[in-house]
């Protein structure tokens, strides 16, 4: 069984009120745009319209024919609660950049030490930020957009055997005249979204296919295959014929096209359609540089991704990528409720609808005749421009008034002012980032949301908890790659590394185990750390939650409480991870018509004597815990060892004893030397 077959998760469920984006649909915005035909909704808006209705963005008119009402569905309002504190005063209000941001690791990575004692030890390193870094308005953030191999070529990922034939019906060899321009015009822009659809089609089948297949498939019954799916024959290249094709300045696209298709096709039945003599890893390695080509990845990130899926799925992945999600916001209920909110905005011409049924706050807008980042709503803080993925942590992290709650990475502040509203203006927010220059956005946006409960703090997150602990719950959305927000920022595709992945893991763990002990384990109302990122790779979710469960014996994960999403890998790549960790969950681009994200809920637990021979107090009465059987990378279960604990123990005492202003012990021998 190949390796992939092993790591392949269960089909994704549906989610309620989310339905899954399935590539036909991709492929009916494909049609919409060829089309250009006004429709009841734009479910598809190139990145280009998008933006021209998005934040910010001053040069849009104030067309009231644009206006396009939403049906009301009075059922997706019924989740309101009427009884939310309304203070409708406009406030002074801040100016600058306050979009909400997933921000991708801007530090210089060269300054973290790979050193696994030091990481231990905790000591706090300088970190250098681009002090320039903050987050961009959609404008620039467009114009960083990079033009990849999909921008120039035919709109649809892989052809079908239709493609190099000559139709009758298109007659392309009649003159083209003043009359039949427009016919002929039309007619292309029918067929090529046809087609579109048609091609998509035909994935979503193959990924229909190889749901519940293993993916070597050896067993597989095959009817009508002769390995030549389209009536011409398709020979694998080989290494000779790559290296001229690349000495030639690289393959045409159409070429690059067919390869995909058939290289997906036989992959999906390997045994069946793979040419005599030619190897699995042969074919992968074609469709991961083709697909690297294709969409404009380096071939080491390509791969990194392509892994993460059954193949078929892995080209959805690789799709939703070049779609800009759905423009969100999130109704500010310190200030409004989002019934009014969307009474005011679609008086002003925007068209939208509650997101689904899993927030009570969302909005999605379809469409807007006004710059949706300055209308007076948004300038008096009714409302927060966000990613609906950047809802998920807050969600899972569930803020309970009169709570002490740490936002660990908070800059822009999307998830900082969300939890505050939960909050309800009670208890308190420190709201940190390592960066100063960003905290200045932060700051902003707490003003203009009327947040009167945040503390904002720049310190690098690994000096945590001894600048301040004992928080009743401490969200980490951490610094991480962005492989989840490669539709808003697809510079991602190119300039990420190995080492970049190694050095953000590494940052990762740390700041987890910073989250983690800066938790009260005696908190009456929570002792929880939500762990999230925008990206997708296993190296920055599960393994940083796996090492956290080993490294703290007590800690556990806990259900997310989100309803949807899918289960964290429990092995993958030969790695196994503890089998608590499906109970974190992921979520896709192509799954979720959402930004790909990662989401970890932990439960930190007094360190009992009882807990650490295994028999741990169940107090969490109506949560899903996992906390027995604890296995290790090796394949070991995990032990408690208290002459391991010991320094680990002490060095905790002493970041205790410092918060407290107390006399700290000098460190003994086993500490230096863990
Ligand atoms: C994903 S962004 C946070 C987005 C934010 N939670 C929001 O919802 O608006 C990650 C943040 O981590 C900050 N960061 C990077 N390294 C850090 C560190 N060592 N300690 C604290 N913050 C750090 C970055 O400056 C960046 O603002």
């Amino acid at each position: 069984m190949g390796h992939r077959a092993k790591n392949k998760q269960s089909a994704p469920k549906p989610l309620e009120g989310m339905p899954k984006p399935s590539a036909k649909k991709l492929g009916k915005r494909k049609a919409e745009v060829i089309d250009d035909k006004p429709s009841g909704r734009p479910t598809k808006r190139t990145k280009d319209q998008q933006i021209k209705s998005n934040v910010h963005s001053v040069n849009v008119k104030n067309d009231k024919t644009k206006q396009k009402k939403p049906k009301t569905d009075a059922d997706a309002w019924e989740d309101i609660k009427d009884d939310i504190d309304i203070k409708a005063q406009t406030r002074s209000l801040f100016h600058g950049s306050d979009m909400d941001e997933e921000e991708t690791f801007t530090g210089n990575l060269n300054d973290i030490e790979v050193d696994e004692d030091e990481l231990l030890r905790g000591e706090v390193e300088e970190f250098d930020f681009d002090s320039d870094e903050v987050e961009l308005p959609p404008q620039q953030f467009s114009s960083r957009i990079k033009k990849s191999k999909q921008a120039e070529r035919p709109l649809k990922i892989i052809p079908n055997a239709s493609d190099n034939s000559d139709s009758d019906e298109d007659s392309d060899d009649d003159p083209v005249t003043m009359a039949n321009m427009e016919t002929k015009s039309r007619a292309l822009e029918a067929r090529a979204a046809k087609e579109a659809q048609l091609d998509l089609d035909e994935i979503q089948a193959a990924a229909e296919m190889e749901d519940g297949d293993d993916f070597d498939m050896e067993d597989v019954e095959d009817d009508d295959e002769n390995g030549e799916a389209d009536g011409e024959t398709f020979n694998l290249p080989t290494a000779e014929e790559r290296e001229a094709e690349r000495n030639a300045g690289g393959p045409d696209v159409h070429v690059v096209q067919r390869r995909m298709r058939e290289c997906t096709r036989v992959l999906q039945k390997f045994k069946k359609r793979a040419e005599k003599g030619r190897s699995r890893a042969e074919y992968t390695s074609q469709l991961i540089s083709d697909i690297a080509s294709y969409y404009g990845y380096n071939e080491f990130l390509a791969e990194k991704l392509f892994l993460l899926f059954p193949v078929a799925e892995a080209i959805e992945f690789f799709e939703a990528n070049e779609v800009p999600r759905p423009v969100t916001i999130r109704t500010n209920t310190l200030r409004t409720r989002r019934r009014d909110l969307a009474q005011v905005l679609i008086n002003r011409g925007v068209n939208l609808e509650p997101i689904g049924k899993w927030t009570n706050v969302g909005l999605q807008v379809f469409e807007s005749s006004v710059p949706i980042g300055a209308t007076p709503e948004y300038l008096a803080g009714h409302y927060m421009l966000q990613a609906a993925s950047s809802f998920l942590p807050v969600i899972a992290l569930s803020p309970q008034p009169g709570e002490r709650v740490l936002d660990m990475a908070s800059a822009p502040g999307g998830k900082t002012t969300h939890i505050a509203a939960l909050l309800q203006n009670t208890g308190v927010v420190f709201a940190n980032d390592a960066n100063k220059a960003r905290t200045k956005s932060l700051s902003a946006n707490v003003h203009r949301l009327g947040c009167k409960n945040v503390v904002v703090c720049s310190y690098d997150g690994r000096e945590f908890p001894k600048v301040m602990g004992g928080f009743d719950r401490v969200l980490l959305d951490a610094p991480c790659s962005g492989t989840g927000v490669i539709s808003k920022d697809s510079s991602v595709k190119v300039n990420k590394s190995e080492r970049d992945f190694t050095l953000l893991a590494h940052l990762q763990k740390q700041l987890i185990l910073c989250a983690l002990d800066s938790v009260k384990p005696e908190s009456k109302s929570g002792s929880y750390v939500v762990y999230s990122t925008c990206s997708v790779t296993v190296d920055e979710n599960e393994a940083v939650v796996d090492y956290a469960l080993r490294k703290r014996p007590n800690v556990h994960l806990v259900d997310t409480g989100i309803g949807f999403g899918v289960e964290g890998y429990t092995s993958y790549r030969g790695k196994v991870y503890d089998k608590s960790v499906k109970l974190t969950r992921r979520f896709y681009p192509h799954v979720h018509n959402m930004d790909g994200f990662f989401v970890a809920k932990f439960k930190v637990e007094k360190r009992s004597k009882k807990m650490l021979s295994g028999d741990k107090e169940q107090d969490n009465v109506g949560e899903e815990t996992v906390t027995a059987d604890r296995v290790d990378g090796d394949g070991e279960k995990v032990t408690f060892d208290d002459e391991e604990d010991k320094p680990y123990i002490e060095e905790s005492k002493r970041r205790y004893l410092k918060s407290k202003g107390l006399r700290v012990p000098p460190r003994t021998a086993a500490v230096v030397k863990a």
